[in-house]
């Protein structure tokens, strides 16, 4: 067979065989210590799983160091042995009956016998024969248990022992035989049923036992996705995916929402327990996607691991290890060096200085090497740790912080990492917990990504969208600040990776795919960021309802959009009352007044112990521009016309002249104010007479000069009196308590603070115990496309502000969950 049809063969026995397993699931020991971590478990593979995939798991909780720990106990001889083996006996009786039916618990507790039997006889002759053997008790225990709960509650399932199939070279390396190991897995593979396989045991080509080493039960996963084809390992761990740094000992760690394979490689080896470090090896052709989520809060999205643009390969994380052994000899310089480096894969090594660093277990072989070299050798007890990131040998401005942080601290050297995405700094002690946060802050503290969706993409939307590259450039707190989506009506363009700000139209029209509600949410909800916010500059009602579900996902919300906010009393109180229980928040500095900062000043006022008694003012562009033009030298209805060719109104001028949209401006300012209020408290005076309201719009043009007589009298009437007309909004709160508000055309004195606007600005007077004879008055352009996109951008410095420091609390079993 030639090597094209080779591999078209392997190719397709692969196909077949990805249809089988799509998806293996490892539950590590401690997603299985308990039987309500077990339920949990059954929960999650109910939900999450179909027949044909596999489920690999690791020991029962501790059961592994409790094997070793009886293991010395039977190599010392110790008369505590017979105890230790009754207590393993009784951990798993306890799981088994409290978890299987009377009946299935039986037969369980009949196998468990005849294996502590097994065991004892090992353990008691000479065990040191055995220890391998010996140690797969946990997984075998585990597995069987596992699935027998499945056959009793959930479906047809199986056990698999990997001793039955998986064949390893378990000199050093614990290579895996694929040819051996796929076609003795098919052999005892069973279709139609789930299959529970043990991890972390398997066979040597004598078919004897050997381990894959401690926590290599996530290797046995991706060793299974190599030889089935599955195209997904998802790792149930107690921590809801990887941190910068281990968030039992540096509580302001940071998760790591995307890991490139290269780097989640080398966090395995230097040291992440969530990562063996041999996990990434059987996933060459990274077609396989890898994922570490939490048993205990499985909703909530883990780490990915794969391949990533640009913006996961800034993060940085920190790990270390103590225990090691710097060796130091004459054969550890130049070609020999580099030569003892690779033979012993070791931590690092500096081959101009002569070291290198390995695990204490190596101590033996590396002597045994150097003495047939004939060189001295000295050890010396250290610890290393390491600053991990996408290529961070390459980054001269990395090194130097790292160089910093450790300014202070005892080190040996930062030596040469074998590959490029870590430095490592030798220490001559045990790496402390005040180290290991202390250079965990300086290497992360600016590190925290935010992702930007913009909605609406109409005429505020682009000048907000050509108004951002430079922003981002310019205002330092935007530093970590992408933009990741942008939604119109219709479309939706979303990449994790990030959109160039310059192009973003382009990418909009050339990339946009047709708008999937179901598809946006579901990103939303798993989106890879430490904080999204959406910025809403749709005028759409529908998109305002969705405000509840960003809430709830912890998104912050920008609204331009008026909907929301003016939105029946109780929805409203619900939106806050989430947005608060979800720490989300919810800016809309531009829904009145665009970019002029009314909003800013009643918070001020509120926050600093004063109380607001009234605001008026006129609040819309256009009604502002017809009535300080209008002086009757032409109808009314011309000068709307004019108004509405400008682009002044809106394309039909009765939602301004309808008073509604003044109406709800008026709404959110009193709500801002501390007033709980709806809209239909609020009088409004609809200057659109009955009988044009129902019409379309172009009847509606047609016939406006219905409007010119009442305008007309009214404008005579009030210069009569040396007056004139504006459309006011006000509330003012009463003697009685009671709020007064109402919107409509008022009668003003020519010098009064509203009479003299420039036409299209907007005037907001406030009173308020400290402003009462002498308003607070602030008054400017109220609309328009540069100041609305403008109060937008101001908004965003505003969250950003508020997030840099914010911390997202890690989700660790043991510490904050069950
Ligand atoms: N950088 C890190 N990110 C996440 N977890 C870490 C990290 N460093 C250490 N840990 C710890 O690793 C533990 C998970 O590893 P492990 O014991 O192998 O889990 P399992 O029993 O599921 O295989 C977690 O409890 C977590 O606290
Ligand atoms: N039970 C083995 C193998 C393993 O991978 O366990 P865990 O998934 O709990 O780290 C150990 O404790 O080393």
């Amino acid at each position: 067979m030639n090597q094209v049809n080779v591999v078209e063969q392997l190719t397709a026995e692969r196909n077949q065989l990805a249809k089988q397993a799509v998806h293996v699931h490892k539950f590590g020991g401690s997603s299985l210590a308990t039987a309500q971590c077990i339920e949990r478990v059954v929960d999650i593979i109910r939900q999450h799983c179909q027949l044909n995939d596999l489920v690999v798991v690791s020991a029962n909780g501790d059961t592994t160091d409790a094997l070793f720990a009886t293991y010395q106990l039977a190599l010392e001889r110790q008369d505590t042995l017979t105890s230790a083996i009754a207590q393993l006996y009784q951990a798993q009786v306890e799981l088994i009956k409290s978890l299987l039916s009377a009946a299935t618990a039986e037969r369980m507790i009949d196998y468990l016998k005849s294996d502590i039997q097994q065991l004892t006889h090992w353990l008691t002759s000479t065990p040191e024969q055995y220890q391998a053997d010996f140690l797969s008790f946990g997984e075998l225990w585990s597995a069987r248990l596992l699935s027998a709960i499945l056959s009793e509650r959930v479906c047809p399932s199986y056990y698999l022992d990997a001793r039955d199939f998986l064949v390893i070279n378990n000199d050093q390396q614990c290579v895996v035989d694929n040819g051996i190991s796929l076609e003795q897995f098919n052999q005892v593979t069973q279709l139609g049923k789930l299959g529970v396989v043990t991890g972390y045991i398997s066979k040597d080509s004598a078919g004897k036992t050997c381990t894959l080493g401690r926590n290599g039960s996530d290797y046995s996963a991706t060793i299974m996705a190599s030889l089935t084809g599955a195209l997904n390992v998802t790792l149930w761990t107690d921590v809801d995916g990887i941190y910068s740094a281990d968030p039992r000992v540096v509580p302001t760690a940071r998760k790591l929402h995307r890991l490139p394979n290269g780097v989640a490689k080398e966090l395995g080896r230097l040291g992440n327990p969530v990562l063996h470090a041999k996990t990434l090896q059987p996933l060459t052709d990274h077609s396989t996607h890898l994922h570490v989520a939490s048993s205990f809060d499985y909703q909530n999205t883990g780490t990915e691991i794969g391949k990533f643009g640009q913006i996961a390969k800034q993060e940085l994380s920190v790990t270390y290890l103590n225990d090691l052994l710097l060796a130091q000899s004459e054969s550890f310089l130049g070609q020999q060096g580099e030569q003892a480096q690779h033979l012993f894969a070791a931590i690092c090594s500096d081959t101009e200085a002569g070291y290198i660093v390995i695990s204490q277990a190596q101590q033996k072989a590396v002597s045994q090497w150097l003495a047939s070299h004939d060189t001295e050798v000295s050890f010396t007890p250290v610890a290393i740790l390491a600053t991990v990131g996408h290529k961070v040998v390459h980054h001269g401005d990395v090194k130097a912080r790292f160089k910093r942080a450790l300014k202070h601290e005892q080190v040996f050297a930062i030596a040469n990492s074998p590959f490029q995405h870590s430095l490592i700094a030798i220490l001559p002690q045990a790496c402390s917990v005040e180290l290991l946060n202390h250079v965990h802050h300086d290497m992360t503290k600016d590190a925290r990504h935010i992702g930007l969706v913009v909605a609406g993409l109409g005429n505020i939307g682009e000048r907000f969208l050509q108004l951002l590259p430079k922003q981002l450039t310019q205002i330092p707190l935007l530093e970590n600040l992408h933009l990741v989506g942008l939604i119109s009506s219709k479309k939706a363009l979303i990449n994790n990776d990030g959109i160039e700000v310059s192009q973003a139209f382009a990418l909009f029209e050339q990339e946009a795919k047709n708008y999937d509600h179901q598809l946006l949410m579901s990103w939303l909800s798993n989106h890879p960021y430490d904080e999204l916010i959406v910025v809403d500059i749709t005028p759409s009602e529908a998109f305002s309802l969705l405000y509840g579900e960003f809430f709830k996902q912890g998104i912050h919300v920008i609204g331009a959009n008026k909907w929301a906010a003016s939105s029946s009393t109780e929805h409203y109180n619900d939106l806050l009352t989430t947005a608060q229980q979800h720490k989300s928040l919810w800016l809309g500095n531009t829904t009145v007044g665009a970019g002029l900062p009314i909003n800013y000043a009643i918070q001020d006022l509120i926050n600093s112990g004063d109380q607001i008694i009234e605001i008026s003012g006129i609040f819309s562009g256009t009604l502002s521009w017809l009535f300080e033009t209008y002086d009757n030298s032409v109808p009314f209805s011309q000068l709307l016309l004019d108004a509405l060719a400008q682009g002044i109104t809106e394309p039909d001028p009765r939602e301004d002249l309808s008073g509604r949209d003044v109406q709800r401006k008026l709404l959110i300012l009193a709500r801002m104010a501390g007033f709980e209020l709806s809209l239909t408290d609020i009088d409004c005076q609809n200057l659109v007479p009955e009988a044009l309201q129902q019409l379309s719009t172009e009847e509606f043009l047609a016939q406006a000069a219905a409007l010119d007589s009442y305008f007309a009298d009214a404008y005579l009437q009030a210069a009569d009196q040396g007056c004139c007309i504006r459309y006011i909004a006000k509330f003012s709160l009463q003697d009685n308590g009671q709020l007064c508000a109402s919107v409509g055309l008022a009668v003003l004195t020519e010098n009064d603070a509203f009479a003299n606007l420039t036409p299209c600005d907007n005037v907001f007077q406030i009173r308020s115990h400290w402003y009462q004879d002498n308003p607070l008055l602030i008054r400017g352009p109220g609309a328009g496309r540069d100041v609305t996109a403008g109060g937008l951008h101001s908004d965003l410095v505003n969250i950003c502000r508020q997030l840099v420091h914010r911390q997202q609390q890690v989700k660790l079993k043991g510490i904050n969950t069950l």
